[in-house]
């Protein structure tokens, strides 16, 4: 039978520290003993973001000075079938205290999560898991020696996302190359994607594939591997890359770039109606750096994935 479907908001608090609270739920709830976000349903007249400030003030007491739609999922339970929105909040007012739940806590993303977890939840917990800025090599326009360089010093700078795009490097010194960037990535436990190469992501242990838009409109199913992206540029690869169920998306470009001459920038305005209510976290490319961070979380964005603007040392 047919369930009706009920809209739920739900807030991922993130403190400045990168931990986010959990909640587990009360006695005598459905799934009683499992963590969950805070949040609840989206009474009539409301707006998700509307139930989510008035669900956080009933369960912890807080008031929400600030929040971001992040992501929208729908799943089917025995009892209900959900259309879930992700909010991320990160500035409230007051000390969150559990008023309808049994144990608050505070989890760090690339720890184990809370178990048991509402089954829902899990693509979420690895969308928490991804970082903010993905940084894409450029060794063949700058050589290898000066990215690896670049790349050194990016993570000494906190960068824990890399996409390794080297389609110019001959086979041999693509391979070495990226063996090089997934060493030095994971002695600092970041995540290396490898741009449209599943054997070479295999051979050289990535964790992953990024499919430009071409491959990922030619599969049916999404590849056998930990992380897979894909890069779009509208809604109808936004959509396939959400039907084979990948871990994230790039969008773009947002400005115009060097990299791309003569292609139209999207804008904010409009990578935010594309990027809205998707199931997995997606990227603003095109033509921005670090300072365009705050910008793109604000228009619906995970993070921003760049080029030159990754590389970039700080005040140049
Ligand atoms: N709050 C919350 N609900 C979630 C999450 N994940 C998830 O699948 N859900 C589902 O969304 C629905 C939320 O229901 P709820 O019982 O919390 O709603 P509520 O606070 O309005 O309570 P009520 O049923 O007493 O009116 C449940 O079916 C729950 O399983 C999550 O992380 N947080």
């Amino acid at each position: 039978m047919a369930r009706k479907l009920v809209d739920v908001a739900a807030g991922v608090l993130l403190r400045a520290d990168g931990r986010y609270l959990l909640g587990q739920r009360g006695p005598d709830t459905v799934y009683a003993g499992y963590w969950e976000f805070p949040g609840g349903k989206v009474e009539p007249g409301e707006t998700p973001a509307q139930a989510l400030c008035r669900e956080l003030d009933e369960e912890l007491g807080i008031r929400v000075t600030h929040l971001r739609p992040w992501l929208r999922r729908e799943h089917l339970y025995e009892h209900a079938h959900v259309r879930l929105h992700f909010f991320e909040v990160s500035a409230w007012e007051g000390e969150p205290d559990g008023k309808v739940h049994s144990v608050l806590d505070w989890v760090r993303p690339e720890q184990a999560t809370r178990e048991p977890m509402l089954p829902a939840n899990g693509p979420i917990l690895k969308a928490l898991r991804l970082p903010r800025m993905m940084a894409i090599t450029q060794a063949a326009a700058i050589g290898v020696e000066a990215q690896l360089a670049a790349l050194d010093r990016a993570l000494a700078g906190g960068l824990r996302l890399v996409q390794v795009r080297e389609s110019a490097l001959d086979p041999l010194r693509r391979e070495q190359f990226a063996r090089e960037v997934v060493a030095r990535v994971h002695a600092c436990q970041g995540l290396v994607l490898l741009n449209d190469d599943l054997a070479l992501a295999r051979a050289v242990r990535a964790d992953g594939v990024h499919l430009p838009a071409r491959s990922l409109m030619g599969l049916r199913q999404r590849p056998d591997c930990a992380w897979v992206g894909a890069s779009c540029h509208g809604r109808d690869e936004l959509e396939h890359a959400a039907a084979l169920g990948l871990d994230y998306a790039v969008l773009g470009p947002v400005a115009p770039t060097a990299t791309h001459p003569g292609q139209p920038g999207l804008g904010w305005v409009r990578f935010c109606e594309l990027a809205a209510g998707l199931p997995m976290p997606v990227l603003a490319l095109g033509g921005l750096g670090t300072a365009d961070m705050e910008t793109a979380r604000d228009t619906g964005a995970h993070g921003i994935a760049a080029i030159r603007g990754a590389w970039r040392l700080p005040g140049t």
